[in-house]
């Protein structure tokens, strides 16, 4: 009997299907027929493939065939990657493919203009939240397409914006989805934690997919904060709000504790949708006290809903001005003693630093190639100068050479349409 399990991963028995699953996001599906046909037809023997306790196991000795299989099965495993969250087909970006890390806000980094690089190594998302700004996660109408980045080829972009952005940067770990979805975050925690020019490591998460585990797997690595989006205290309002029937509230604030507890700090940032969630201000403020969040930086981060584009807009959630809102956070200040809630950049060491340049001016035509689908209908990411232009409304293919109008700059983000 041969047990085969592959590095950082297991199986799982889905009926006629074994499936893959690599680095708790990645899977990959193979039929049980088409691996025993595979070594029939090479050891010209008969056997069964079976899954146990997350291995793979066949009824042979030969160790000549557990070796075939794991090549078989690696072999096939780039055209099958799929999101085990949302099941989307995922495009795995390397440097092989001289895909350029700046430019499109979906994946890669993003420069603000101050010491603060947004580091975003995956999309997709397990929860589909109903106010999501990115209509995000399994329920996500738009969004069609998933990509992962390579580790080395993240951080080799990361050191060359570094170098020119200088010392003491924040690196910020989000996503057009959860963060924690990165396959590699543990080790992207501790590169970056190796990186001369970082003083501090933060994510922006739902929690969700945290245990304890992976809590003292990111503390040692060298995280230093989370800033936790919870929406409601009320289990069933929270299940609502998030979108899925098994969000596990309780779960998510064991580990806010437990974040806490291994020395991460945590920062609460609850999205207030008046007339939903405004009601609980108060509940997040005494939680926030009770696990000792915000020993470095504010417990606290209320955010305003704002309605967007591209993003899910229900019915019941009004937006309200941000002097309304501001007014709101002044008086809960007051009221609660919990200062600051209006939070500025200086609490979190943040300040202004010259950007990286921008490669193309508002109302230029460029000559770009189209090297990647986008993740919208109508969406393609074209390159051009060593960044990426998020193309609209288009019909080009990849491999295209276009001329691409550049209708938007801002934040070293670009967007343009094909003329
Ligand atoms: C898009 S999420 C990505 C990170 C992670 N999935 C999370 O939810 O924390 C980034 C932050 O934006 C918040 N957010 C999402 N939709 C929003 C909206 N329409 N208005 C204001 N904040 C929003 C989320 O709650 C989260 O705190
Ligand atoms: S807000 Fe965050 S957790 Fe919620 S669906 Fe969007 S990306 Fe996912």
């Amino acid at each position: 009997m041969i047990k085969l399990k592959l590095p950082h991963s297991y199986f799982e028995d889905h009926g006629d299907t074994i499936r893959l699953v690599w680095r708790r996001t990645l899977i990959a599906d193979y039929e049980k027929k088409e691996i025993e046909r595979a070594i029939k037809r090479k050891f010209r023997m008969a056997v069964d493939v079976s899954v146990q306790d997350g291995f793979l196991v066949i009824n042979t000795d030969n160790e000549e065939v557990e070796r075939f299989v794991a090549f078989f099965i690696q072999n096939y495993l780039g055209e099958r990657l799929r999101n085990r969250y949302t099941g989307r087909k995922i495009l795995y970006i390397h440097e092989g493919m001289g895909i350029p890390l700046l430019g499109y806000n979906a994946f890669g980094l993003i420069d603000r203009g101050t010491n603060l690089i947004q580091v975003r190594g995956s999309t997709g998302c397990n929860l589909s939240c109903i106010f999501c700004s990115v209509d995000e996660g399994p329920y996500s109408r738009t969004r069609k397409l998933d990509f992962v980045i390579d580790i080395d080829y993240l951080m080799k972009w990361f050191d060359w914006v570094a170098q020119q952005k200088g010392k003491g940067l924040e690196a910020h770990l989000d996503a057009q989805g959860e963060p924690l979805l990165y396959p590699y975050i543990v080790e992207l925690v501790q590169a970056l934690r190796d990186h001369p020019h970082v003083s501090v490591i933060s994510m922006q998460s739902n929690g969700v997919l945290l245990d304890d585990k992976l809590v003292e797997e990111l503390a040692e690595a060298g995280l230093d904060r989370v800033n936790l989006s919870i929406h409601s205290l009320d289990p069933e309002k929270a299940k609502m709000l998030m979108g899925m029937k098994n969000y596990d509230l309780n779960h998510v604030l064991e580990m806010a504790e437990a974040l806490v507890n291994a020395g991460i700090d945590v920062l609460i940032a609850p999205v207030i949708i008046f007339g939903v969630n405004d009601n609980e201000a108060e509940a997040f403020i005494e939680f926030a006290r009770k696990i000792g969040a915000g020993r470095r930086w504010p417990a606290l981060g209320f955010q305003n809903y704002i309605p967007y584009k591209f993003g899910r807009n229900p019915v019941i959630a009004k937006p309200v001005p941000f002097k309304e809102f501001y007014e709101w956070l002044r008086k809960l200040e007051e009221k609660t003693g919990m200062k600051p809630l209006i939070l500025k950049p200086h609490h979190f060491g943040m300040h202004p630093r010259p950007f990286i340049p921008l490669a193309f001016k508002r109302g230029e035509v460029v000559r770009a190639e189209v090297v990647l689908p986008g993740r919208i209908e109508g969406e393609m990411i074209a390159k051009a100068r060593n960044r990426l232009i998020q193309v609209i409304n288009t019909d080009a293919k990849i491999g295209d050479k276009i001329k691409v109008k550049i209708v938007r700059t801002r934040h070293g983000i670009y967007v343009g349409t094909k003329i």
